[in-house]
């Protein structure tokens, strides 16, 4: 098959699809890789090392995205990549519908067959192309949280782990997934005093059974809501719906019960954000401030630590890339239910039902479109 692998072009995003050693994996079993030249040098993997991999360079966008069959990314696409897209192309990446109405549309107008890294399950739950870059984010959660809280960036002036005679900071997740248990474990690390909210009596279940009550692990209410808005330095908004709208669980109202300076950093911005107040920020420009509340909003995250992500997240989606490229998108998705879990529009028609729920289209039942 033939695979396109582009550079990335959202703001400040470094990570690239395939690493050399996964394009070496792909034309080891005869399939023709395209690398855009220049597509792997933020992550630290110059072009020498695709072409020794058996990959071509190409430098010409038009060329490169008008011969591929499989086109796999990183982001969503850009406007300027869904023009690109035709009937006959497969398109691999994370796409997170749900928060995008005009990307959705886009999608379903350029007849292309849209998989989505994010929805892919796991034969033992959870969800395996999500999961590395969750871990990424939920770590530089508390760094980016940490450094906001710091007066030069509009913070309170409070170091997470306080010092001897003077309190740690309040840290509270909210979802304690593996972004959230990410986030709880760097909190803990640096000294802060952690609580965790989720909705999930199991999940929280095994949260404090791992950390030995070092982390409070409470069920999610507005009650207990209201105490981590009033009480808290720094939130962590880590909930996930898988496919669907992230639900807003701090409104604008609230902030006002906030302390002076506290941080809300959203990492559920790609799903749209669990916070009223929070919309989609870059790297460039990480934070605003609403009612003297800190807000980091960056949907890419790992894009900074582009080295470690892109290894991480082909190691997660090599498997499946190479599945594709063998068996054809059918036979691929039709031999494995989870992976057929990725898929969201094809041909015109969106195939997840929560996309659909979230702009109020038809849905069109994957298993159906195998035959
Ligand atoms: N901003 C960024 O750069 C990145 C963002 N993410 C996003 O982070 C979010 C979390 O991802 P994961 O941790 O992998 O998901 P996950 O599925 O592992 O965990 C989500 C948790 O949220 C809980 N939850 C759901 N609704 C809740 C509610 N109303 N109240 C309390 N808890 C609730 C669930 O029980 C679950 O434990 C997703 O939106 C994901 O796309 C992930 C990676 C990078
Ligand atoms: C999951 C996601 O949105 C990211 O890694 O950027
Ligand atoms: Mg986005």
């Amino acid at each position: 098959m033939k695979i396109a692998v582009p550079k990335e072009i959202k703001n400040h995003e470094y990570r690239v699809a395939l690493t050399p050693s996964g394009v070496r994996e792909l034309t080891g079993r005869g399939h023709q890789v395209v690398v855009q030249a220049g597509a792997g040098e933020g992550a630290g993997f110059p072009d020498a090392d695709y072409e020794a991999a058996g990959a071509t360079l190409e430098a010409n966008l038009a060329t490169l995205w008008q011969n591929a069959e499989l086109i796999i990314k990183v982001k969503e696409p850009q406007p300027e990549e869904v023009e690109r897209l035709s009937p006959d192309q497969i398109l691999f990446t994370y796409l997170h519908l749900a928060a995008e109405e005009s990307l959705t549309q886009g999608l379903i107008n350029s007849g292309a067959t849209c998989i989505a890294y994010e929805t892919i399950t796991g034969a033992g739950g959870g969800l395996p192309l999500l999961a590395p870059m969750s871990a990424v984010a939920g770590r530089m959660a508390v760094q980016a949280g940490a450094h906001s809280l710091e007066k030069a960036q509009g913070g309170a002036g409070i170091l997470l782990p306080g010092v001897p005679g003077v309190a740690p900071a309040k840290v509270t997740v909210i979802g304690g997934g593996v972004v959230g248990e990410n986030a709880a474990r760097m909190a803990l690390g640096l000294g802060a005093e952690v609580t965790i909210l989720d909705k999930s009596l199991a999940r929280l279940e095994a949260l404090d059974h791992r950390y030995q009550g070092r982390i409070k692990a409470v069920y999610s209410t507005a009650d207990t809501l209201d105490e981590a808005v009033r009480e808290s330095d720094l939130i962590i908004g880590a909930v996930l719906v898988p496919g669907a709208a992230a639900p807003k669980l701090i409104s604008r109202a609230q902030l006002a019960e906030m302390k002076p300076g506290s941080v809300l950093v959203d990492v559920a911005i790609d799903q749209g954000g669990c916070f009223e107040t929070s919309h989609a920020t870059t790297h460039a420009a990480p934070t605003y401030a609403v009612d003297g509340v800190v807000h980091y909003c960056v949907a890419n995250m790992p894009g900074a630590v582009a080295r470690t992500s892109t290894q991480a997240l082909t190691n997660a989606t090599l498997p499946f890339v190479m599945a594709l490229a063998d068996k054809g998108w059918k036979q691929a998705l039709a031999d494995d239910p989870h992976f057929l879990a990725g898929l969201n529009v094809h041909a015109g028609q969106v195939t997840y039902p929560a996309v659909a729920k979230a702009f109020g289209l038809e849905s069109v039942e994957a298993a159906t479109l195998l035959s």
